[in-house]
């Protein structure tokens, strides 16, 4: 048997980082090496001895918690959101200083959630009309989500490879905000409930038929055999990956 991935978490003491802290000292190839939290000194992951890191933080902090992993040579499975196009850019750039060391972002780690925005991207090539709801616990600081991010410019990308004109839309006049955000060309519509955890639907529209694609994490605990996946994938995929299912077979 191979030795134990050694593993810190960074975000430990958050909801996410929490129940991390828990998946990884339940794993039996894993060895939980470091948790911290804010205002805790980066250093202490080299002193623990960690080879992997994942970053459940916040959005602000992300960015340098990966970089420092990556500068050390460290490979990082990061939930995180937060990481626009040139935040990943210039983290492509510095593995590329770094070679041999591997970075998983995942805007989501729910298997279920994964293959509703694979889904939603192959329907999204044959239906007039797409737009996407995300519905997530008051407590998170951004909007729209990663996820919801991640799925439009999936099925943006879906539906300008199969030539699909813009979904109609009549609207003249409108309150700010009315219509939600625009990603990729995409509507995105961000709502915030107490008693939600994390959930999405992505709504197709054609002629005389909708099909609505829904997935809805009720746990954290639905997270988790992501993050475990991407921790004992990441050092066999080099450079930056971009979502998990880069490390599954979808047959796209
Ligand atoms: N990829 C996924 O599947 C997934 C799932 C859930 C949440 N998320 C994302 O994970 C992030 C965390 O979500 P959450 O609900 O756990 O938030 P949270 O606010 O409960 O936890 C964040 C934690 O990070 C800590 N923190 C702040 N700055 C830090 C730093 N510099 N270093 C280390 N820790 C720091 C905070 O004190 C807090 O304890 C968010 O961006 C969220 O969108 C991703
Ligand atoms: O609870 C959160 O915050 C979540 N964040 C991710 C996102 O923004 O998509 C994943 C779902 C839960």
């Amino acid at each position: 048997m191979s030795a134990p991935l050694k593993v810190a978490v960074l975000g430990a003491s958050g909801r996410m980082g929490a129940e991390a802290v828990k998946a990884v000292d339940a794993a039996t190839d894993m060895e939980l090496v470091a948790a911290l939290g804010r205002g805790d000194k980066l250093e202490a992951i080299l002193e623990a001895g960690a080879t992997h890191v994942v970053d459940l933080s916040v959005p602000a902090s992300t960015e340098d918690n990966v970089r420092f992993a990556v500068t050390h040579g460290l490979h990082a499975v990061v939930g995180t959101t937060g990481w626009d196009d040139a935040k990943r850019e210039s983290l492509t750039n510095l593995l590329a200083e770094n070679p041999g060391t591997g970075v998983l972002i995942a805007p989501n780690f729910a298997l279920g959630s994964v293959l509703a925005s694979a889904f939603a991207a192959t329907a999204a090539r044959y239906f007039e009309s797409v737009e996407i709801i995300e519905l997530h616990h008051p407590n998170k600081v951004d909007a729209p989500s990663g996820t919801a991010v991640r799925t439009a410019e999936l099925i943006a990308a879906e539906r300008a490879a199969a030539g699909v004109a813009a979904s109609p839309d009549a609207t003249e006049t409108q309150l700010d905000g009315a219509r939600g955000a625009v990603v990729d060309g995409i509507h995105v519509h961000s709502v915030r409930l107490r008693g939600l955890v994390a959930h999405q639907e992505v709504l197709l529209g054609g002629e005389g038929e909708q099909l609505t694609l829904r997935h809805d994490s009720y746990d954290r605990a639905s997270f988790m055999p992501g993050v475990l996946l991407g921790l004992r994938t990441v050092a066999s995929r080099p450079g930056l990956t971009y979502g998990l299912d880069g490390y599954l077979e979808l047959g796209r």
